[in-house]
């Protein structure tokens, strides 16, 4: 709904008066804020949602404060209309300003992360609701007298609620109204809301818990300046646990706080546990909650009254009022990078907006990123370890099975000692996990006869088969085909072959080898929404499922009681791909699945498949020696010059002409001229040379970790010839992914 002004508390006093020319942030790759007049009879604040002309669209814009620009009178639009949601504060205006600078991105793309669309300001229609007020009717029948019984004066009810409560029917509410006893009202239904309450069950926590609640809550700094704390637990150490106290603290203050979770699948289990303890749910905020929840969070926290949000990194840009407290939950996670329209990193940027808003950071990791332990490391951090697992649980024990020397059969990919430690467990009545980070049957198909490979039209890349759904999919551009019969190039039926095996396939030997175990893939393809993945992982929790079979969608975050054996069908996967992050994700994907096992009364143990039994980071992992890990990793990073001793930033040109992407990539090269300090590396064919049917050229730049090589960049690039027809340039501050 819209109106010409909005009912809010604002927070700057200083109306822009009519006649007045304003600063507005518009969704498009614009460098700057556009200048819009404020018409007669609008309140306009710093922070007000409008709607303003661009173009031919009316589009929603943001108010940044007024415009310093001249700008020819006769040129000059008028704001079209005042959205009535409150204004977008100082401080998250601040951050994101700050995000676009940062990230090399227009203010305009990333303060639509905030406003998002128009559907988000609409409010819930309203609905007719009636309540007392005048005499007893004349003839009073028995459901009238209940209805009258139930009815507290002066307040509200639905026609349908007040039915239900008195057990009538709506046609008896309309009598009385007939008869002038009630009156019909219009309002504005607001979600119903329990607060959550920080004492209503907490837990008693462990000697360890409670001296980590005692730093986190009492050692921070008490000057007001910046406080990230980095919660680093092993395993099953009952980090949740600790992070809630936090939580309950800043509740207490009466400020509000955000849990981010770096996957949709983690959050059904967390919103139960966060009810648990605080009597009441939180808001939810990832992509597969309904428009009308989405309005009511965003709603909700901009007046203060959600007072916690559990989502994914979106929820980082919502207009909080006095946010207090972020937590980043399994803080290493590289689903906090966002790679489209605006490449950012939740878990860099949640730190600046706690900035801005004078709230504290908790990172919170079994095996943090290399990144947040270095700041650990030189006190930037303070770092806060939680070293044993709740109720003295043994971390699970650990050992390789070398490929080389115990092989799986042909044409299996469980080596005998797998199987047999599979076999024991089931014996013993209880779970094991098959971790395979690959979904699908297999990631290849070929045809034996002429070597034809199923590649995807539109990206450089195998097509992944998928036997449930009898596809060939392409796991970057999701093109999906149907399984051929014959092959395309030779003609040959009865000839293709799956080559290697994802966790359908490992989930087809488990039924060969193990017919009457009970045998559940998890994959986030076989997701049959996040209602339908809830139910298996509660499933799995229940003991209900012998056998898991999983990619890394269950490796973390999930606490199956009687889970205790994991077998990691392939280690070697995740090394070497030209990715400086290689060792780390491997190192930290591993523990979390390990982890696992074991975590209730029953010791657990992880057998590790590999080629490689020796590797370092093998054998850290193996000895559960972190330490050893992050020494090793952090030199190795120093010595190779990469993150976080350098900073990157990604230049990615793509285009459907190769030859022109070729030639842009070559002139950007060609006219970089780089301080010496910088190195501009490339442009090479990105290793995913063509995606989504796009041909990719890949510029490196590698510079000083301050401000510098942004700017460098910025400056770079603004020099540059304009990419021409349907080229584009992606810059990615900081990139995770190497593709
Ligand atoms: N103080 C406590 N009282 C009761 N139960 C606890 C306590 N601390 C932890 N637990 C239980 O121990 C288990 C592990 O805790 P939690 O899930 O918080 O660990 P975590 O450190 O987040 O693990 P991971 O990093 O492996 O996901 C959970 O079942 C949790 O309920």
């Amino acid at each position: 709904m819209l109106a010409s002004s909005p009912s809010h508390s604002i927070d700057s006093p200083l109306a822009h008066t009519a006649g007045s020319n304003v600063a507005v942030v518009v969704p498009a790759p614009m460098p700057t804020a556009l200048t819009y007049r404020v018409g007669e009879g609008q309140t306009i604040v710093d922070g007000s949602i409008v709607k303003v002309p661009l173009g031919r669209r009316l589009v929603l814009g943001t108010v940044w404060g007024a415009s310093q620009d001249e700008v020819n009178p006769s040129r000059l639009k008028p704001i079209e209309q005042i959205v009535d949601a409150p204004p977008i504060r100082a401080p998250l205006r601040a951050f994101v300003d700050w995000v676009a600078d940062w990230t090399l991105a227009a203010p305009g793309m990333v303060a639509r992360m905030v406003t998002r669309g128009d559907d988000l300001m609409q409010r819930d229609p309203p609905v007719t609701a009636v309540r007392k007020a005048g005499a007893p009717p004349e003839r009073i029948t028995p459901a009238r007298a209940r209805v009258l019984d139930v009815m507290v004066d002066g307040d509200v009810y639905t026609k349908s609620g007040l039915a239900d409560l008195a057990g009538v029917s709506t046609a008896v509410i309309d009598g009385l109204v007939k008869a002038g006893t009630l009156e019909k009202i219009t309002i504005q239904r607001e979600p119903g809301r329990i607060e959550p309450d920080p004492d209503f069950d907490p837990r008693t926590l462990t000697e360890g818990q409670a001296d980590a609640v005692h730093e986190l809550i009492a050692e921070g700094p008490k000057d007001g300046s910046l406080d990230v704390a980095l919660l680093e637990g092993v395993t099953g150490s009952g980090k949740t646990e600790v992070y809630f106290e936090a939580i309950a603290n800043t509740l207490r203050e009466g400020r509000q706080a955000l849990i981010l979770l770096p996957e949709i699948a983690l959050t059904a289990a967390l919103l139960d546990r966060f009810a648990e303890r605080f009597g009441a749910m939180p808001g939810e905020w990832h992509s597969g909650i309904t428009p009308k929840t989405r309005r009511q969070v965003w709603r909700g926290v901009a007046e203060g009254k959600v007072k916690v949000v559990i989502g994914a990194r979106s929820a980082l840009y919502l207009p909080f009022e006095d946010l207090g407290l972020i937590i980043i939950d399994e803080e290493h996670e590289a689903a906090y990078k966002q790679e489209e329209w605006v490449s950012y990193n939740a878990r860099d940027m949640a730190i600046v907006r706690a900035r801005f808003e004078k709230a504290q950071v908790i990172l919170a990791s079994a095996t943090p990123s290399v990144e947040s332990r270095i700041n650990a490391k030189a006190g930037r951090y303070r770092h806060i370890p939680l070293p044993a697992r709740y109720g003295a649980r043994p971390l699970p024990s650990l050992s390789a099975i070398d490929l080389r020397r115990t092989p799986p059969e042909r044409g299996t990919w469980l080596a005998p000692p797998l199987v047999e430690a599979v076999r024991d467990t089931l014996e013993r009545g209880e779970q094991s996990l098959l971790f395979l980070n690959r979904r699908g049957y297999a990631p290849l198909t070929l045809c034996r006869t002429c070597g034809h490979r199923f590649e995807c039209v539109m990206c450089s890349a195998w097509l992944v088969q998928h036997r449930f759904t009898q596809t060939l999919n392409c796991h970057h551009c999701g093109h999906i085909e149907p399984m051929p019969k014959a092959c395309p190039e030779c003609g040959n039926t009865d000839s293709l072959v799956p080559s290697g095996p994802g966790v359908e396939r490992i989930a087809e030997e488990v039924a060969t080898r193990f017919p009457d175990a009970r045998t559940l893939v998890l994959s986030s393809d076989m997701m049959g929404g996040p209602k339908r993945l809830k139910a298996e992982l509660e499933a799995v929790a229940a003991g209900e499922v012998d056998i898991v079979v999983g990619t890394q969608l269950v490796a973390k975050g999930h606490n199956f009681p009687g889970l205790t054996l994991v077998g990691v069908v392939d280690a070697d996967v995740g090394f070497g791909q030209g990715d400086p992050r290689a060792s780390e994700r491997t190192f930290q994907l591993l523990t979390q699945v390990t982890g696992r096992a074991g975590r209730a009364d029953k010791p657990g143990i992880g057998l590790i498949q590999t080629h490689m039994p020796d590797h370092p980071v093998l054998q850290a992992l193996l000895a559960h020696d972190t330490e050893r890990f992050y020494t090793l990793e952090e030199e190795a990073r120093r010595r190779a010059y990469l993150p976080p001793f350098v900073r990157f930033v990604a230049v990615i040109v793509s285009g459907t002409d190769v030859a022109g992407v070729k030639a842009h990539a070559n002139h950007l090269k060609a006219i970089a001229r780089p301080p010496e300090t910088i190195d501009v590396l490339g442009p090479v064919e990105a290793p995913l040379a063509m995606l989504r049917g796009r041909h990719r050229q890949r510029l490196l730049v590698r510079g000083p970790r301050g401000r510098e090589t942004q700017s460098f960049v910025k400056s770079w690039l603004a020099r540059a010839d304009k990419a021409r027809g349907d080229m584009r340039i992606d810059v990615d501050v900081d990139p995770q992914s190497f593709v």
